[in-house]
């Protein structure tokens, strides 16, 4: 009951949007929070068949209350708030440092009611877990972490910050990814590895050795297809 209580009360406060924004408000609402504001950090591009924010916040409000919408230049933290970034994309570090140094601000973890995160895991501060996703025992998330809807992560992993694992990926156990790493839609990757920081995994990749760092690798089994500039995240 008292659990509840506190969950009803937490209003999250989200930094930034992305294609993903209503993932993060269908997880909030899933364990009981309201989602009070969207701090915009840049201005809205919208790509082919992006749904744009406003028209994403008129779908939510048929469902629950629609959070307003800010700047960053406008907004002021209020009591009972929690903290989470938006974008899923590279280059999130920037805005997160910001959050911070503006006001001194820390972000808060967001599992959806669906997901199994076990007991034996650890997620640092802004990570967010998706619909239907296992996290193994031993696995430990960094910082801001991002883990989309139907991934698999196995046992004993470090995730290192700013990565993301999207839909349906499924990673075996006891490998170490670096910083701002990418694990395309439904890849695999084989147990016992080393993923090096902003590396790309495509989508639909079996991963079977180590990745270096920076580079795209893709296809069965993956391949080394591309260089990328580093320090992405
Ligand atoms: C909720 C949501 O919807 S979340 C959506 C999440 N989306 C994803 O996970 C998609 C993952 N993205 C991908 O797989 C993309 O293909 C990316 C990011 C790897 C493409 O990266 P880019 O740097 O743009 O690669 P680019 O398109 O230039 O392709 C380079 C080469 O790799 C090949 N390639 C790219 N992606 C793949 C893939 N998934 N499988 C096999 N080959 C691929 C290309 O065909 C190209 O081959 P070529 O040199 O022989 O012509």
């Amino acid at each position: 009951m008292i659990l509840w209580i506190i969950a009803l009360s937490t209003k999250l406060v989200i930094f930034g949007t992305s294609n993903i924004l209503s993932d993060l408000l269908d997880a909030a609402y899933s364990v009981g929070w309201s989602v009070s504001t969207i701090v915009v950090h840049e201005p809205e591009s919208i790509e082919p068949r992006s749904v744009p924010l406003q028209e994403r916040l008129a779908r939510v409000a048929e469902v629950w209350d629609a959070p307003q919408v800010t700047t960053l230049d406008a907004f002021t933290p209020g009591e009972g708030e929690s903290y989470l970034l938006g974008p899923t994309t590279p280059r999130r570090r920037h805005l997160a440092e910001l959050v911070r140094q503006r006001w001194g601000l820390r972000f808060c973890t967001l599992v959806h009611r669906t997901a199994y995160v076990s007991p034996l895991a650890k997620l640092a501060e802004g990570v967010f877990v998706g619909a239907n996703s296992v996290i193994a025992p031993g696995t430990i998330l960094d910082e801001h972490v991002f883990v989309n809807r139907g991934v698999t992560l196995g046992h004993d992993n470090r995730i290192g910050a700013f990565s993301r694992i999207q839909p349906g990926a499924n990673l075996g156990g006891l490998s170490v990814y670096g910083r701002g790493v990418t694990v395309g839609l439904g890849a695999t990757v084989l147990e016992r590895l080393c993923i090096g920081d902003h590396a790309v995994i495509a989508g639909g990749a079996v991963v079977l050795a180590d990745v270096p760092a920076a580079v795209m690798v893709a296809g069965v089994p993956a391949t080394v297809r591309k260089q990328l500039a580093p320090n992405h995240d």
